[in-house]
């Protein structure tokens, strides 16, 4: 077991009530004296003859009272390949890759492991967040039977302090961040209303990357270049004194792979995903304890964000909202509980935002026009990527991962009419699928009378204007009609 500090503490108290005994011989006013004094004694008398000392490790940090401790999970981790033979009760998950099981200590159970010779002990701890012995204070409000914290507690002889902060710590966390990042595996987040952790994961498994996302090569390339220049850009961010973020504004019809992008990026900076959705998040506050709960390295995704207006409007339909109405119409509505403008835009570059670094946030919409301008502003939103419909060099992709051919004798058919159409990479792709014992000569085939209905379709357009015009043309009026702001999606 590990030494205790309470037994320390007894033993200086029983100095204390032995010095107490002494004291009978001498008058009342002075016994009580001697009392005082010795009930504050008995913790130095302990301190004194106690050799030990203890560091704890909450989960959730006092000071940056949203976070979870990054060093708990480095001891868990630390932990959990090091010295869980010598412990009775051990709790298992899913390791971090997916496939391999990690083992960590149960509550309440202790280990011992090796300092350069001597030994320690690991304790993790359950107290009682009104515990009077417990120092971790949990900010998060408790859910039923949750009312507990945990700490890890390292128990050491106070001679080995200098060995215990300079060598043992520091090679924990090393060893531990070694296992965290060999066993790392992208993860999807989503959150949830209550609970000590705002987020939960699953693994992330979208199968979408850069050589899968079927778009124009120059552009995908610029994107790939940016991405990598921001995940080296650690130094030149500090310089130029910017937070480490960046913001993607990506915008383009239903089926142009806004989602397949957001894949390709976490699949190339391998990073973590937080799904962010805004509808169900009533005040700034709670974003803010969202965004600071997420990790570095992740993109923090908000998809339809033009959608967010409506759904607000409906949440307060029995506040007598009727739907329609613009929030600014109803601002006594949101007095209390709301998500502003403003709240949302220092979500993505406020102060807070600036805490931690390395996150990219992601703003998708196929509506460009209805976003307040405010809220897209380059240095804002730093880039914005149009996902645009199928053309012929991103047809070549999908040709490739869907049938795997690089040529055929319709490809110069197909070329023509995806230019004379606005056909989506989501309809050409189900064309493309090889359902049944349909072969590569019939999946084409059958793309090709699809696309010539298509146009047939959009044959009551001028013929004047050319699809890829008249497509440049919308975009150009998404564009002016996006600058002049005349629709907010929230009001602050
Ligand atoms: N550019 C693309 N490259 C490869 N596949 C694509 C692309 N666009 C669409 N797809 C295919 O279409 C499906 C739907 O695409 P995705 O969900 O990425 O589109 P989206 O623009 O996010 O649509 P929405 O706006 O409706 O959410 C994907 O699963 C993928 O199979």
């Amino acid at each position: 077991m590990a030494p205790s500090m309470e037994k320390w503490v007894g033993f200086g108290s029983a100095m204390a009530g032995f010095a107490l005994l002494w004291s009978k011989l001498i008058p009342d006013h002075v016994q009580e004296e001697a009392t005082n004094i010795m009930s504050s004694w008995s913790p130095m008398v302990a301190a004194y003859f106690n050799p030990y000392e203890q560091i704890t490790i909450a989960e959730y940090s006092d000071d940056e009272q949203f976070r979870r401790n990054k060093l708990f999970d480095l001891v868990s981790a630390y932990l959990s390949s090091r010295c869980m033979g010598g412990a009775r009760k051990l709790n298992a998950v899913l390791a971090g890759d997916g496939v391999g099981t990690q083992f960590g200590l149960d509550d309440n159970q202790e280990v011992v492991d090796r300092c350069h010779g001597t030994r320690v002990w690991w304790n993790l701890c359950k107290a009682s967040k009104n515990s009077n012995s417990s120092t971790v204070i949990n900010v998060y409000p408790p859910e039923e039977g949750e009312a507990e914290t945990r700490h890890y507690r390292l128990v050491f002889h106070k001679r080995h302090r200098k060995l215990v902060q300079d060598s043992y710590l520091p090679d924990v966390i090393k060893q531990g961040s070694e296992l965290i990042a060999k066993t790392r595996r992208r993860r999807l987040f989503t959150h949830h209303a209550r609970g000590k952790s705002l987020w939960t994961a699953i693994p992330w498994k979208h199968p979408a990357t850069f050589d899968t996302l079927a778009m124009d090569p120059t552009k995908k390339n610029e994107i790939m270049d940016d991405l990598m220049a921001f995940r080296k850009g650690k130094s030149y961010h500090s310089k130029v004194g910017k937070a480490w973020k960046r913001g993607y504004l990506l915008y383009g019809p239903p089926g142009t792979g806004k989602s397949s992008m957001i894949s390709a990026m976490a699949d190339f900076l391998g990073y973590d995903v937080y799904d962010l959705d805004l509808t169900t998040v009533t005040r700034n506050t709670d974003l803010r304890k969202l965004f600071l709960e997420t990790t570095e390295q992740s993109i923090i995704v908000i998809e339809d964000i033009h959608a967010i207006e409506d759904d607000i409007t409906t949440r307060l339909k029995d506040k007598k909202a009727v739907k329609g109405d613009k929030l600014h119409q109803l601002p006594f509505l949101y007095a209390k509980d709301k998500v502003t403008l403003s709240g949302l835009l220092s979500f993505i570059d406020g102060l807070w935002s600036a805490c931690g670094g390395e996150r990219i946030i992601v703003l998708t919409t196929n509506h460009l026009d209805q976003l307040d301008p405010a809220l897209i502003r380059r240095g804002r939103m730093d880039k914005h990527v149009e996902m645009s419909y199928c053309r012929f060099e991103a047809f070549k992709v999908l040709a490739n991962n869907y049938l795997g051919i690089t040529e055929h004798p319709l490809f110069g058919a197909i070329q023509r009419l995806l230019y004379e159409t606005n056909t989506t990479p989501a309809d050409v792709a189900h064309s493309l699928m090889p359902r049944g014992k349909r072969n590569a000569d019939e999946c084409l085939t059958g793309l090709v009378q699809t696309l010539k209905k298509a146009r047939m379709e959009s044959a009551g357009t001028p013929p004047s204007m050319s699809p890829v015009k008249r497509s440049t043309k919308y975009n150009l009026r998404q564009k002016k009609r996006a600058r002049q702001g005349n629709r907010n999606i929230i009001c602050s």
